[in-house]
């Protein structure tokens, strides 16, 4: 008898039928390709030669046909301090192939945009449509069909949502995600947050900034904070994508050797010549969509999962709605605190318990579907586990029975907040998502005159001529996908915290994105239809004037003003920019879909 929470089995219900046509249509691909392109049989010589020319002593295997050759897609580039790790991957990923009579190419590389670096100026105006490049790459590295296998190398923000969305169209083979794991904990985010308000106010020049950053990102690995890539790992063992708790098992270690090693040993069983076929359109379906939506609201994850979690979906057929995180949210408590919605860090909560905690919670809740195919034989319960070297063997252990530190895990029974970190907003100024576990409930209502900004730099501006000293309400617009391909305005946390913390009452409310790390201030994100006109019609915020007052309710769900804008004039949206290559992503602005569509011109124009 399953313990299924009610409102999961209906929210799960209601994805299903609502997914039926696209969701039979993409399995019906899955089909025709498990058909045409399973394996590279159906390649001519000149095909094939081209294909493993340079493959060394693996030629043989991978002429024959009969071996299984696996392909690696690959984010790696020496800058992301996630990504670095990848470097030497490959190579030890053809020897684990070897041991199990496979073989493994890299099939192609992917770029990976590092938000960190390009926050706060123009190169972040690429970071969305990154992800559909990222895509795109995947799909042309695949489509060479020398592969039985897919293995896929990303952590970073919109690098695992490109990986997965270009996989899926090729879910007939299987795939694993394989992470590289959290860089080993520097300065607390606490300690560095309060530098930089302390560089907003003047307080502290470039030199004391930059040592705080760099004690606090200081080595290969992934950053700790629980944003966006780190919202990626949690997903990726809730869809059950990973080998059980890779995600935040430290890099460079014999524990995340091995891990790596089980994940090939892994995808080559799970291929049609393997002995448990398990292609990935059928692990990646409306339950697993579901459990990474749960994953998301327990945990606190990142908004920008909000958006990249529809489009994530749509290439599986599924179609999701803010209704259903909305309607899930209320249901599913808030049963972690990871910096920006606590103190510690993913290693802190890796110690203390970690995914194996988190699963065993919500399977146990009746929260999160059990019975999903997964890449771990035993299904989502094996997820529930924590893996472990035994005498230099990967062996798994059982999540603890009681939370390792409450002040980061606590069990479904007494969670920090009954509801998940993320709800809906709604009114007369569009709809738009805030993350509420990263803010303090007091703030959660906050009704001030706003002033409105049309680029991040103004509100900069703004403020250090200390016009925003006061209750407002800090609207930026014109920052949607096809304005400027929705950046995050992540650069905006250290002066409106400043202003919060003079004891101001302030919200943000822009149609861009927020970082995963943002939190302490309210922000009404997403906000969509966002402010650039679509088929000659702006959206609300184009209406908006300085002194309108607007009220932001995470906890009644609204979002609004009392202003009259039926008989305004829309603001003229700023010209979109030219540099940083923002010019060669016009046709992605031009055809992009609204952010509860997953903000994608390629699935729209697709017809996904
Ligand atoms: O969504 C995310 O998690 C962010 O995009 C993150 O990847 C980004 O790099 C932040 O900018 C890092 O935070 P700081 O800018 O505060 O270091
Ligand atoms: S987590 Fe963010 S800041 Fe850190 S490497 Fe990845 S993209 Fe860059």
């Amino acid at each position: 008898m399953s313990n299924l929470s009610p409102v999961v089995a209906r929210v799960t219900d209601r994805i299903i039928e609502r997914s039926r046509p696209s969701r039979s249509r993409y399995l019906e691909l899955v089909e025709r390709e498990r058909d045409r392109h399973s394996d590279r049989s159906f390649l001519s010589c000149s095909n094939l030669a081209h294909g493993f020319a340079a493959a060394g002593d693996d030629k043989p295997a991978i002429a024959t046909g009969g071996a299984i050759n696996l392909g690696i897609v690959t984010a790696y580039n020496d800058m992301l301090s996630a990504h670095q790790p990848y470097g030497r991957y490959p190579e030890q990923m053809k020897l684990f192939a070897r041991e199990v009579g496979a073989t493994a190419q890299v099939a192609g590389g992917v770029p990976a945009m590092c938000d960190g670096v390009t926050q706060g100026f123009d190169g972040m105006e690429l970071s969305l449509f990154s992800r559909d490049t990222i895509a795109l790459s995947t799909a042309v590295a695949l489509s060479h069909a020398m592969f039985d296998g897919m293995t896929l190398l990303g952590i970073c923000d919109k690098i695992v949502p490109g990986l997965v969305i270009g996989a899926l169209r090729f879910g007939h083979l299987p795939a694993v995600f394989v992470p590289s794991g959290p860089m080993p904990s520097g300065i607390s985010n606490k300690e560095k947050q309060k530098t930089r308000q302390l560089y907003a106010e003047g307080k502290v020049g470039r030199e004391e900034l930059l040592a705080s950053e760099s004690a606090s990102y200081h080595t290969a690995g992934t950053c700790t904070f629980y944003g966006t890539a780190n919202s990626n790992q949690m997903m990726m063992e809730m869809m059950g994508l990973h080998i059980p708790g890779a995600a935040f098992v430290p890099p460079n270690t014999p524990l995340r050797q091995a891990l790596t090693r089980a994940a090939v040993h892994r995808v080559a069983a799970m291929s049609k010549k393997g002995n448990d076929y398990r292609p990935m359109a059928e692990l990646v379906d409306e339950k697993a969509i579901v459990n990474a939506i749960v994953g998301l609201l327990a945990t606190g994850g990142s908004t920008n999962h909000a958006i990249h979690l529809p489009a994530m979906a749509r290439a599986a057929g599924v179609i999701i709605d803010w209704e259903d995180f909305d309607e899930l949210s209320a249901a599913v408590p808030l049963i972690t605190r990871v910096y920006p919605n606590g103190s510690g860090d993913v290693n802190h909560f890796h110690a203390a318990g970690g995914m194996a905690w988190v699963v065993k919670e919500l399977l146990g809740a009746g929260l999160a579907h059990a019975d999903i195919l997964t890449v771990a034989e035993g299904g989502m319960s094996d997820y529930a586990s924590e893996p472990v070297l035994m005498d230099d063997t990967l062996a798994w252990t059982p999540a603890p029975a009681e939370s390792g530190d409450d002040t980061m895990l606590r069990p479904v029974s007494d969670p920090f907040q009954p509801d998940g970190g993320m709800r809906l907003v709604s009114g007369n100024l569009g709809r738009g998502t805030i993350k509420t576990s990263a803010v303090d409930k007091e703030r959660w209502t906050i009704e001030a005159p706003c002033r409105v900004f049309d680029t991040q730099e103004a509100v900069a501006q703004a403020f250090k001529a200390g016009e925003l000293d006061k209750d407002v309400i800090v609207v930026v617009r014109f920052q949607g996908p096809r304005a400027n391909g929705m950046p995050e305005l992540h650069k905006l946390t250290p002066p409106l915290g400043v202003l919060q913390d003079r004891g101001h009452k302030v919200a943000l409310v822009t149609d861009g994105r927020m970082s995963g790390a943002s939190g302490k201030v309210p922000a009404a994100i997403h906000v969509t239809p966002e402010a650039l006109a679509k088929d000659g019609k702006p959206g609300p915020l184009a209406y908006l004037r300085d002194g309108d007052v607007v009220r932001l309710a995470a906890g009644d769900g609204v979002l609004s003003t009392s202003a009259d804008l039926s008989s305004r004039e829309p603001a003229q949206a700023p010209p979109a920019g030219m540099g940083m290559g923002r010019e060669l992503f016009a046709m992605f602005r031009m055809n992009a879909g609204g952010a509860e569509q997953g903000g994608s011109a390629m699935l729209e124009v697709a017809g996904l």
